[in-house]
């Protein structure tokens, strides 16, 4: 497994552009970036360097003020189509495998059907980018559509395309149901990507504690392969977590062996 730092969250103390060089010298192996949009794919792709960007968002017209997104909003569909292909060139430019489909705020049997109706013709259009569905809390996004594990997976299932997988976010899971170890149970084999946090407070990961080393040897024992994201708010606890969770995946994985 390989482990992102989350350049949106993680803001490194500076400006976008500068980000991912102080991720790489941090150790992280490489970034997601929820919004590259205030960048040119030019710009975003210098100021990635080398390193390997592992996943973006679909946009939203303005994050602080609550908005989420529109792929599950009925009456959006020309306006979530445009900005749908505009994560696709900026994902084509940059070589990027993963777009979260952001649902945005909806409710009812008309958003379900709009919301698959848009996955379905986003996975057959883009077959070579996987497309991520991610439940998130309603405390953090009250109105926000996909707000429970168990339907995002019943989703992922019904429309049964290769290219799209389930975003397992601890803190999510962590809100929405309690226990994101048996979320995780439930559902590993849907996931395509992981986003990390500590679990108590959405600050640093604590691989050091015993639930969360659970959870992470519950992932390696699943097979998983893809990225850990360090999804957090930064309290200033530095980056020694990051070594920690190395040694303690290592283990797991020695453990399976
Ligand atoms: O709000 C979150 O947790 C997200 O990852 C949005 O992409």
């Amino acid at each position: 497994m390989r482990i992102a730092a989350n350049i949106t969250f993680l803001d490194f103390g500076v400006p976008l552009a500068g980000r991912a060089r102080l991720a790489h010298e941090a150790g992280f192996d490489g970034v997601e970036c929820l919004f590259p949009y205030a960048l040119s794919t030019g710009e975003m792709s210098r100021a990635l360097d080398e390193m390997p960007l592992a996943l973006i968002n679909t946009p939203v017209d303005d994050w602080e003020d609550g908005a989420r997104g529109r792929a599950a909003v009925p009456g959006e569909m020309a306006t979530f189509a445009a900005e749908m292909q505009r994560a696709l060139d900026y994902a084509k430019a940059l070589g990027v495998p993963r777009i979260h489909v952001m649902a945005g705020k909806a409710s009812g049997a008309r958003a379900r059907d709009r919301f698959e109706a848009n996955l379905r013709a986003a996975c057959l259009a883009a077959p070579e980018v996987t497309m991520l569905i991610e439940p998130i809390n309603p405390h953090d996004a009250p109105g926000y559509y996909l707000n429970d594990f168990d339907l995002a997976a019943d989703i992922v299932e019904r429309i049964g395309l290769p290219n799209l997988k389930l975003q397992f976010d601890t803190w999510h899971a962590r809100r929405i149901h309690g226990d994101p170890l048996a979320v995780w149970q439930r559902h590993a084999r849907l996931v395509g990507h992981v986003q990390i946090s500590g679990f108590e407070n959405r600050g640093a990961p604590r691989p050091d504690t015993a639930e969360e080393a659970a959870f992470y040897e519950a992932v390696t024992a699943s097979g998983y392969e893809g990225w850990l994201s360090a999804e957090y708010h930064d309290r200033g606890e530095g980056f020694g977590w990051l070594s920690e969770l190395r040694d303690r995946l290592g283990r797991a994985t020695m453990a399976e062996a």
